[in-house]
């Protein structure tokens, strides 16, 4: 669990970050958002102490953090920044090495946890470990910095916009590909982002930041539904707020149990968004929920589903 108490950062005379106070739980994505220079990226850098905060503490795990050196703090905490950063003069298995090799792992503890990752981001070891950054897509290269913010296996990730140079295709594949990462590892993430559409995607809590305040701090759903008046309200009260609201509950939060299939067959882990999608395409009015293994466990409505995506 990661804490944040009264964290203020100065710039000379400007204040970059007044007074925030949250908390993430073990296991959770938050997503910090907010306008251009509204102080996202001095919050995250705070946190690892790659800047320092001007007042306020900062809590991991029950302990406060300013009590670790620094250099300590950063090498158990991931950083993944937009445009990757990595070293262009090392091949991929030693970029994702960095961090375990400056610890002192064993070369053979190093090479197996290299190959780890490299098969977690569907990056096959044999083809990729020897190559060198600019032999890789912007997408492939997001994913090795990614794996290599991984890598000495952090208790809490950083991201730093880290999708966000990329075109929209690989964008959506990358989330999904850090989600089921995730889930997997379950690790705490906090992640900077601008768009709204990804916060809701991915994150568990997000924190809406403008003017080096947070405004707002809720799950998307409650964040959707009961916007704070003013800015949070502008920034998520445009048209689509009904399909980002769809977005952020699946066929298995709404379906009525059923054995018998009525319609076409989606999962249970759709999205309400993409399920109206399909049955706008389709042209039909009811769908059949099927789990895993493809049997049928529920269905839902078109009626029911508009229902979910309307005003409060
Ligand atoms: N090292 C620095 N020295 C002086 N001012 C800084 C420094 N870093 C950031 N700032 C200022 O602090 C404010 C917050 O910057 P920050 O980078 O945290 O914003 P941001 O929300 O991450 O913006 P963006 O989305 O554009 O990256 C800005 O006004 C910025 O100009």
């Amino acid at each position: 669990m990661i804490e944040v108490k009264h964290l203020s950062k100065h710039f000379g005379t400007q204040l970059a970050v007044k007074d925030l106070s949250f908390r993430v739980d073990n296991g959770q994505i938050c997503a910090l958002i907010g306008t251009s220079g509204c102080g996202k990226s001095t919050t995250l850098r705070m946190l690892n102490r790659l800047i320092e905060p001007s007042a306020g503490e900062i809590f991991i795990q029950g302990k406060n953090v300013t009590a670790i050196p620094a250099e300590q703090l950063r090498r158990r905490i991931g950083y993944a920044i937009q445009g990757v950063g990595l070293f262009p003069h090392q091949t991929i298995a030693r970029n994702i090495a960095t961090v375990p090799r400056l610890l002192g792992w064993t070369r053979a503890d190093t090479d197996a946890r290299v190959n780890e990752l490299l098969s977690l981001f569907r990056l096959d070891p044999a083809t990729f470990a020897g190559k060198y950054p600019h032999q890789l897509s912007g997408g492939e290269q997001q994913r090795v910095g990614v794996a290599r913010a991984l890598a000495a296996r952090p208790e809490l990730l950083l991201m730093d916009e880290p999708f966000g140079a990329l075109d929209p295709l690989t964008r959506t594949h990358l989330q999904d590909e850090l989600l089921r990462i995730q889930k997997l590892l379950g690790i705490t993430i906090i992640m900077v982002t601008h768009d709204l559409e990804e916060a809701i995607k991915m994150a568990d809590i997000i924190a809406v930041m403008d003017k080096g305040e947070i405004l707002q701090i809720d799950s998307p759903q409650a964040l959707l539904r009961y916007p704070r008046p003013g800015f949070v309200q502008n920034l998520v009260g445009g048209q689509d707020r009904s399909l980002h609201l769809l977005a952020t509950q699946t066929l298995a939060d709404i379906m009525t149990p059923v054995t018998r299939p009525s319609g076409p067959a989606m999962a249970t882990s759709t999205s309400l968004r993409d399920a109206m999608a399909g049955l706008i395409w389709q042209g039909t009015e009811r769908l059949t929920v099927v789990d895993e293994n493809g049997l049928v466990v529920g269905e839902v409505t078109l009626e029911n589903l508009l229902k979910q995506g309307a005003r409060p």
